[in-house]
């Protein structure tokens, strides 16, 4: 491959300085105003109080004394063992397999009798608006958790309260653009989720030792601050949690229709006719599905491919280089003479990055907050694909080259419809003899179906892609699946594409899964030794990478080509304006 990376944009030795420094400048206010928002942000997520003092020392001990954690097991309401707290049901059982109760089977003894003073209380002084009829009490010792979750829409009715005796913990809040919130729980306070707070953000508590706090001693409850000052380390100690909820026996009609089991259609998803939808679809098939498997699909990206390593080793040192949709960040590295940032819509996936000491922060390819003209290069690999319309392509495009210098150049890949080029099978496809060949092998010892190895890296340069080494036997994946009217259809791993727009299964391998909570939360259905996501694809045809950037007014096409299942474009942003939609 020959690229010419000669430019006849000059900056001078000044000039080039002061721009690095006004990007590093700009970066660190970006870093800290993300901080700021994800800490600093005084107010609560909507919805949620914190009521201090509810109770007083001795009930606080009369209620921890009520609890029996040892009743024998033939008891209805009895205690479960979690790997990461104790936990008692009353009123219904909770089921962690399905994140439900049996709506139909009430536990007989109801809640414990010395709830009831305390709930009246609530419900005249104003603190909660419904009786709850189902408790759960945890146990958390020092190091145990509860993983992030949103209780089940369709399970429980709005209003959610919670206890906290025995000892304080930082509970954390995270709406679903990433934004996180830490709030401190007192000892003998009383959190109510309602709302917004209930039904879109998810709580957990992070299983470790010691919390973060306020130093202050004026200070309580509410939200930790990311004033460094005033921040101390405190040891946890055993909390027990009452959480009261009131089972709800209508279906949900929150306003949260995205997260809400209730309102999810049942149906597959169907290709979008607005940019609502489009956007909707890319939520719940893209952003969803990486933020679930992030550390599972890093564990398949190490090897970085050699075209695209060409690409940026032929940029001069101290390029200002960005790449967007960078995922773990496999790129980031490449040459520490540039300066190099990337971005991600998963914020798992960035935090994987920041792990490895990359500079990366979350947000959409559609609005990059980078300065128009900062950058002398970008990448962007196996992202545009992910975008449910040609206009919305076309914008993650156009907002790359907005980045990009007058001279700058752009590489970027998308999966392609042809897995077949100049006679030659794609290694995804190629793969697939093996697949097949394994498969043989499961058929001979079904046992170990689902517990196959997903591929290593090493493989899977052939599509940029998620992909996997071995095609698991499903038959609800079967390309012989009838596609009516513009319904979605599920590509089966390692075989032509029919549609140009399908969803692409991802089995996760949840043994190395960063982020995957290991028992109650964890994806419905989680005897299945490997829970199957589906993110949406548009591949792109011969041809059509080109023509989308033709669309573009300020950029030349230095060079297209196909690479191993995908196809590659590199752009440069033209010197001259020749229109008005110089950017
Ligand atoms: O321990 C707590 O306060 C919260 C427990 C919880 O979120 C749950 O059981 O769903
Ligand atoms: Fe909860
Ligand atoms: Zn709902």
């Amino acid at each position: 491959m020959e690229i010419n990376y000669q430019s006849n944009f000059k900056l001078n030795k000044t000039e080039k300085k002061f721009l690095r420094k006004q990007i590093k400048a700009r970066h660190t206010l970006l870093r800290h105003e993300a901080q700021w928002k994800e800490l600093g942000h005084q107010a609560l997520p909507p919805g949620l109080t914190v009521v201090e003092e509810i109770i007083s020392s001795e009930d606080e001990k009369m209620l921890l004394e009520s609890i029996n954690w040892t009743e024998d097991l033939d008891n209805q309401n009895f205690q479960k063992s979690l790997k990461h707290r104790r936990v008692k049901h009353f009123g219904y059982e909770f089921h962690y397999e399905n994140n439900n109760v049996d709506k139909d089977k009430p536990l007989p003894e109801g809640l414990p009798d010395i709830c009831d003073s305390f709930l009246e209380k609530w419900l005249a002084e104003g603190y909660i608006k419904c009786r709850p009829d189902q408790l759960t009490i945890n146990q958390y010792e020092p190091g145990q958790g509860i993983p992030a979750h949103i209780d089940t829409h369709s399970a429980f009715e709005d209003e959610i309260i919670s206890l906290s005796l025995g000892s304080e913990v930082v509970m954390d809040f995270k709406h679903p653009d990433g934004i996180t919130v830490q709030v401190m729980l007192p000892r003998r306070s009383l959190l109510v989720m309602t709302g917004e707070s209930r039904y879109l953000w998810t709580h957990g508590i992070t299983p470790r030792k010691f919390d973060t706090v306020q130093a202050s001693e004026d200070y309580k409850s509410g939200i930790i601050t990311s004033d460094i000052g005033d921040l101390t380390l405190r040891k946890r100690g055993i909390r027990t949690s009452f959480t009261f909820r009131k089972v709800r026996h209508m279906p949900c009609t929150c306003n949260y229709s995205l997260v809400c089991n209730s309102q999810r259609k049942e149906t597959p998803p169907s290709f979008p006719e607005s940019d609502k939808e489009a956007s909707q679809l890319e939520q719940e098939y893209v952003h969803q599905v990486y933020e679930e498997i992030a550390g599972h699909f890093s564990s398949t990206r190490h090897t970085p491919w050699p075209h695209i390593v060409a690409f940026l080793k032929a940029l001069p040192d101290g390029s200002i280089v960005a790449d967007i949709g960078c995922g773990n960040g496999k790129y980031l590295g490449i040459n520490k003479e540039f300066y190099m940032i990337g971005c991600d819509r998963s914020k798992n996936l960035v935090d994987i990055c920041r792990e490895r000491q990359f500079q990366a922060f979350v947000c959409d390819a559609l609005a990059v907050p980078v300065r128009s003209g900062s950058c002398d290069a970008c990448i962007s690999i196996a992202v545009i694909h992910h975008f449910a319309t040609a206009e919305r392509r076309v914008a993650a495009l156009r907002e790359i080259v907005r980045l990009l210098r007058p001279g700058g150049k752009a590489l970027i890949y998308v999966w392609a419809m042809e897995q077949e080029h100049n006679n030659q099978k794609s290694k995804y496809l190629r793969e697939n003899r093996i697949s097949q060949e394994k498969k043989e092998e499961i058929k001979c010892d079904k046992s170990t179906q689902g517990l196959l190895e997903q591929k290593s890296d090493i493989g899977s340069q052939n599509s940029a892609s998620s992909v996997l080494s071995i095609d698991y036997i499903q038959e609800k994946e079967s390309s012989s699946k009838t596609v009516t009217n513009s319904e979605l259809p599920i590509h089966t791993n390692r075989t032509s594409f029919h549609s140009q727009d399908v969803l692409v299964p991802w089995h996760l391998k949840t043994k190395t899964g960063k982020n995957k909570p290991v028992e109650p939360f964890g994806s419905v259905g989680s005897c299945d030794p490997s829970p199957v996501f589906h993110r949406y694809y548009h591949v792109f045809r011969d041809g059509e990478l080109e023509a989308t950037c033709q669309t573009l007014s300020n950029v030349i096409i230095l060079q297209s080509y196909y690479d191993q299942g995908n196809w590659c474009i590199i752009l440069q942003k033209a010197w001259v304006c020749y229109g008005a939609t110089w950017s």
